[in-house]
């Protein structure tokens, strides 16, 4: 890794983890002014929409080399975090004061202030064991919690759009073609089901590759 690369992904890192740790700083503040989670959205929906929608260069950065994460993986990822702010929690106020959104926002800052931390460290080679081991095992509630709330906020947008017919189009129309986004929003649920236990066994991989690597070396000499 030359001096730029190295430099990028430093700068890319700490920018990362400098807006997530904003957000969360946004969330804590307006719970301790107000109290009650019902505004939490409103004191973080900006911060959150540009440092999560600036996560699509790390698709980028997988696709060019630049880092050794899976390009699948990181999409999957990235795409589903997309989806619902842009078309969930974006478009469908009512989903914006939900469990959900507070299960994501706990489960997103808390995963990406130590994810891009980590990162960021690694570039300068001092990271501290601790933070390796919360990078590596603070998914494991983290993870189900995020998807939870993504599910919670795509059920409760689901009455929403099929009433207000949003993104929605039907017959006659020049072009011949209707579109439901209600049936958008039914198809995606079984993606879940699809893709987190994937997403979730690979992290399990790299805990065991990254936390206890003589194991996984007596795995691949036993084989
Ligand atoms: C159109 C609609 C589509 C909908 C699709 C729906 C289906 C989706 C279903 C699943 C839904 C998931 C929803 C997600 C919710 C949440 O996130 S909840 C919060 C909890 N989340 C997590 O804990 C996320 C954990 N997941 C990950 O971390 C991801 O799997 C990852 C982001 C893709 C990272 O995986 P990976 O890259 O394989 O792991 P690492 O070990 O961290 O990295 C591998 C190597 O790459 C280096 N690297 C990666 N990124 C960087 C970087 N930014 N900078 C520098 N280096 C980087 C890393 O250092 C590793 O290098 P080596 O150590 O040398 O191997």
């Amino acid at each position: 890794m030359n001096g730029l690369h190295r430099a990028y992904l430093l700068l890319y890192n700490v920018i990362l983890a400098a807006g997530w740790a904003s957000i969360g700083w946004a969330a804590v503040r307006e719970y301790n002014q107000s109290g009650h989670v019902n505004h939490l959205f409103r004191a973080t929906e900006k911060s959150l929409f540009i440092f999560q929608t600036a996560a699509v260069l790390e698709v980028l950065n997988a696709a060019l080399g630049l880092v050794k994460s899976s390009v699948m993986i990181t999409a999957f990822q990235v795409a589903s975090r997309l989806f619902l702010i842009w078309g969930v929690l974006s478009p469908v106020p009512q989903t914006q004061n939900s469990l959900g959104y507070v299960l994501i926002l706990c489960a997103w800052t808390v995963t990406e202030v130590i994810r891009y931390t980590f990162y960021a460290l690694n570039q300068l080679n001092m990271t501290p064991y601790l933070l390796t081991y919360l990078r590596y095992t603070l998914f494991i509630i983290l993870y189900p919690m995020g998807v939870t709330g993504e599910l919670i906020c795509i059920a409760k947008a689901l009455p929403v759009v099929l009433s207000a017919k949003l993104y929605s189009w039907g017959l006659p129309n020049a072009w011949n073609l209707s579109f439901d986004y209600y049936y958008v929003l039914i198809g995606v649920i079984p993606l879940y089901v699809i893709f987190f236990p994937q997403l979730y066994s690979h992290m399990f991989r790299q805990r065991k590759k990254i936390l206890s690597p003589r194991s996984v070396d007596k795995e691949v000499k036993s084989r």
